[in-house]
């Protein structure tokens, strides 16, 4: 039964806050007087003043008691892309989904913000400036990423301003910082098997990579935005750096702030692409009788040889969004804070 939340209470939960984001995302709100829950599989640290919920978020019974008197939710949880389980992916990203808004809707939760993709979007040919205005992708580069449209779809559908419950989604591109359980260790552990050595296609496309800090100022703003008659109700915001790099620059920076050298000879991306697609039909083929996780899968090299960055333009002008740490920085402080990664550690 919806216990009624006092407006304006800063009691807040983050579900699938142990992980990369959501803990960022927990700091944050906790400097700026936010009373917070996390509400994830496990628990992955302690910090004073936030309580841990430990269950599946596919458990409503689980997810209302965590809920109870918290009045906006922040919903960041999801299998990895990496596990290429697309049975799980269904039943967390959108089944489970569904639970996370039916639970809100019943224990009286008043803003939902979705961490959703600008994957969304993405089918594997050239996006420049991408706004959100571009339609979902019809052919989406992985299960991951079909699911993460279906469930962006129901929490924008969701938005319900005559009842008080409003929703609103976050599309990051390329996230990077400290405690990246990804992209970081997945470049490092590539060039010290000593396959970091080429760049696909001419190397001058440009993507966004996203520095975490700003994904959850992006999540805060519109959380604080988010009011009945807001421009903000039902809808996406990219969020990015708002500095489109080469993607390969991006790398070999990283690398090489790391000790490793940068790729330097070229391949050509249909030929890389057409490999990458071999192998993974391969893998499925092979499934029962062996498994084995490639590096560069299809989706990988869609990535790294392929335009895509996003307007943030809606960003900016509907929660006045800027970026707080330059790509710069970001890409320092972040080579900082791996030593156990560095080369010969
Ligand atoms: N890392 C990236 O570059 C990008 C990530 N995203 C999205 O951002 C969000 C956060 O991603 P990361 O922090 O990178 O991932 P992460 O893997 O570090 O964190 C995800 C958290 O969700 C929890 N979780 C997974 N299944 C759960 C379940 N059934 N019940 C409760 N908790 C569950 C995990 O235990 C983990 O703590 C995800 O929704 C992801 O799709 C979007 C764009 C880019
Ligand atoms: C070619 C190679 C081995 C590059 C290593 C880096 C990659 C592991 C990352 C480069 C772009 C990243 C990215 C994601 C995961 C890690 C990368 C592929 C996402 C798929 C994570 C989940 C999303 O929602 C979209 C991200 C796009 C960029």
């Amino acid at each position: 039964m919806a216990t009624r939340v006092r407006p304006g209470s800063k009691r807040c939960a983050v579900i699938g806050g142990s992980g990369f984001l959501g803990r960022h995302l927990v700091e944050k709100l906790q400097d700026r007087g936010y009373s917070v829950s996390v509400f994830d599989l496990h628990q992955s640290y302690q910090l004073q003043g936030v309580t841990f919920h430990t269950g599946d978020l596919c458990d409503r019974q689980a997810l209302l008691s965590a809920l109870q008197g918290v009045s906006l939710v922040f919903h960041c949880a999801s299998p990895a892309p990496a596990s290429d389980d697309r049975a799980l992916f269904e039943r967390v990203n959108i089944r489970g989904t569904q639970t996370v808004i039916a639970a809100c809707i019943e224990a009286g939760v008043q803003k939902l913000i979705l961490t959703s993709s600008a994957s969304v979007v993405f089918e594997g040919t050239d996006i420049k400036n991408g706004r959100e205005d571009l339609p979902y992708a019809r052919k989406p580069i992985d299960y991951y990423t079909a699911t993460k449209i279906q469930q962006e779809k129901l929490v924008l559908e969701a938005c319900d301003e005559q009842n008080g419950f409003l929703t609103a989604a976050i599309r990051p591109h390329g996230i990077f910082g400290p405690r990246d359980p990804q992209l970081v260790p997945i470049l490092v552990d590539t060039a010290r098997r000593g396959k970091m050595k080429f760049i696909i296609g001419d190397g001058k496309n440009l993507v966004d990579f996203t520095f975490v800090e700003n994904v959850v100022h992006g999540h805060i703003l519109a959380a604080e935005c988010l009011r009945p008659d807001s421009p903000t109700c039902g809808k996406p915001y990219h969020i990015t750096n708002d500095e489109p790099v080469r993607f390969w620059d991006f790398m070999s920076d990283v690398l090489v702030g790391l000790g490793y050298s940068a790729p330097r000879y070229h391949l050509p991306y249909t030929l890389v692409y057409g490999l990458a697609l071999l192998l993974w039909l391969l893998t499925l083929v092979l499934r029962p009788v062996m498994s084995f996780k490639p590096t560069f899968t299809p989706m990988r090299v869609a990535l790294a040889g392929t335009h895509h960055y996003y307007s943030c333009e809606r960003a900016k002008e509907d929660l006045g969004y800027k970026p707080v740490v330059s790509l710069k920085d970001g890409i320092q402080r972040t080579v900082l804070s791996y030593p156990h990664l560095r080369h010969g550690a």
